[in-house]
């Protein structure tokens, strides 16, 4: 059956094309964002949901979601979208990091112009029929210092437009690299001082703990008497009512924003103000933005939901188109090596150690770990999969420890698994053969070599004559017949397993009836 997605804000129509041109049925509901009822009483018919911001990805609307793998925000901020939620239920949450980027920062630069030279209120003036010449007496930019706070994509495109206006440039932020910085051509300062020496400044962060009110009242009193400010980034990184304040007494001269901490804005503190200029969250409003973030969110949903690769993910590791096909064996392998590990244990896990050696090693471990802990928790954890394994790992406290080590042994890649528990540690290793089917080659250190079957028996005995007779003896009169029977051993008279393929299902009874014969340390149902 074809993947159904929804879009549910208006995206470009070329969204809708791509979707159907890679085998998606879509379903394009522009408005429905806005219509919390309608949207919970359909998610559920879907495997996509492709969004703008109007539309609130939150926790109770993804209870409804009940076949839903993927929200694409066409877009870069997803604080419409509750992560943690999405994550704890499998859902990749993506975004196009980079598609509005150009746009937004254009628009930065457009609204600090508008600053400049009173634009707006000109423009509302004349076309009034005032012709007030003389009350707009504007400001050049040119050698004027612009303070960038968040130079990341968009802040260092606004950088780049500023440094060709003639203007300095002086950023903060702490995750910005003192080569970036003279790459980019701007001066890394602290917070302090871009706010004293800041002629106009711009914000470019996300809203996080950290940077909401990051222009607080204080901040604000600590910056250069008639300074402007544009906020292009999110509402609540600047103090609106505060801001007014500084804007009253004229310590501020001028504010140019487009993002609010109530949106849609219909009353905020800043309206009326005349210094300031409001747009309704334009930044990425552009023809050619909004084509990139629709075409884009389109190829990376259809990506993942055909062909299984992941791009821009929030939540989980990527899979380009190109490696997904020699990935997804070693996907498989790694699932079903952390399932077989995971069925066997009974006690708390303490540690997971993942060990990638030969070719193996040179994959994207990331994926195959998340895939691995996945068949680990899997049967404590119906619901878990490859985006939430690893945050629910973190979250049980499991340490997850990785080793790679790229030289070969008997196999081209072997992937092992070891359990930790407060009594023991279990290893399970196994390897994609040339026929792409994953195979156990290792337990406990044991060498053995058999497929992984829907139903299966693990044993562990005592090598001793007469067991294996007695097992299928056992087993037949059951009326159980057995596939396959794949045995190892550590030395003759000691540690020994037997790993059985069965067609049916051994029960409890039967079980117990294993677990009684002579010299069987353990027997267990494995099903995969
Ligand atoms: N108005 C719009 O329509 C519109 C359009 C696109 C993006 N945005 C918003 O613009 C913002 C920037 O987007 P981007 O693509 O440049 O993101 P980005 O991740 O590339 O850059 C953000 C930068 O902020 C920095 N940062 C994080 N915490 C900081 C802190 N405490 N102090 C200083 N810097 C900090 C990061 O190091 C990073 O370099 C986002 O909030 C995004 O949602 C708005
Ligand atoms: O979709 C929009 O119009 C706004 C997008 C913008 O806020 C973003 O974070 O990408």
């Amino acid at each position: 059956m074809a993947p159904r997605v929804l879009i549910s804000d208006s995206l470009s129509p070329t969204a809708v094309q791509i979707f159907k041109d890679r085998g998606v049925e879509v379903d394009y509901q522009p408005n429905l964002g806005k219509d919390k009822e309608k949207l919970a009483e359909i998610i559920g018919n879907y495997d996509g949901l492709a969004i703008r911001s109007a539309t609130k990805v939150t926790a109770k609307l993804l209870e409804k979601a009940t076949r839903l793998k993927v929200v694409g925000r066409a877009g870069i901020g997803v604080d419409n979208v509750e992560i943690p939620a999405a994550t704890a239920k499998g859902i990749i949450v993506m975004n196009t990091p980079f598609g509005n980027s150009i746009t937004t920062a254009e628009h930065a630069i457009a609204l600090m112009f508008a600053l400049a030279r009173e634009i707006p209120a000109a423009d509302a003036s004349t076309q009034a029929g005032k012709w007030e010449k003389n009350k707009f007496m504007g400001v050049e930019i040119t050698a004027k210092t612009l303070g960038v706070i968040g130079c990341g994509n968009i802040g260092g495109i606004v950088a780049d437009r500023a440094v060709g206006l003639k203007m300095r440039v002086i950023a903060f932020d702490p995750f910005l690299s003192p080569e970036r910085a003279i790459e980019i051509g701007v001066e890394k300062v602290e917070l302090e001082e871009l706010l004293r020496r800041a002629d106009f400044i711009t914000l470019h962060t996300p809203l996080t703990e950290k940077t909401r009110n990051i222009l607080s009242a204080e901040a604000i009193a600590k910056c250069k008497k008639g300074v402007r400010i544009i906020n292009c980034a999110r509402g609540g990184l600047v103090d609106e009512v505060a801001l007014r304040a500084a804007l009253d007494s004229g310590h501020v001269a001028g504010a140019a924003f487009d993002v609010f901490v109530e949106e849609p804005a219909t009353t905020n503190p800043l309206f009326g103000h005349p210094n300031v200029v409001c747009t309704p969250h334009l930044g990425a409003s552009t023809t050619e933005a909004q084509e990139n973030v629709a075409l884009q969110v389109a190829e990376q949903m259809a990506d993942y939901l055909v062909k299984g690769a992941v791009s821009n993910a929030l939540n989980m590791p990527s899979i380009t188109a190109e490696e997904a096909p020699r990935l997804t064996p070693f996907v498989k392998l790694a699932e079903m090596i952390g399932s077989f590990a995971g069925q066997l244990t009974d006690t708390d896990i303490t540690g997971i150690r993942l060990e990638y050696e030969g070719d193996v090693a040179t994959m994207n471990t990331r994926a195959l770990t998340a895939a691995a802990l996945t068949g680990v928790l899997k049967p404590q954890l119906e619901t878990v999969n490859m985006v939430s394994a690893p945050a629910v790992a973190k979250e049980r406290g499991l340490g997850v420890e990785e080793v790679r080590r790229e030289e070969q042994g008997t196999f081209d890649s072997v992937f092992r698994l070891t359990v930790k528990t407060a009594k023991q540690e279990r290893s399970v290793a196994g390897t994609v053969f040339a026929d792409g089917k994953p195979r156990i080659v290792e337990i406990k250190g044991i060498q053995m070599d058999a497929e992984f079957q829907p139903s299966m028996l693990y044993v562990t005995n005592k090598d001793k004559p007469g067991f294996i007779g007695r097992l299928g003896t056992l087993l037949g009169d059951a009326g159980i017949n057995i596939a396959t029977f794949a045995l190892g051993r550590q030395a003759a008279g000691e540690d020994a397993i037997a790993l059985v393929a069965i067609d049916g299902a051994v029960d409890a009874d039967l079980l117990d009836k294993v677990q009684a014969l002579p010299n069987v340390v353990q027997a267990k149902r494995l099903r995969f």
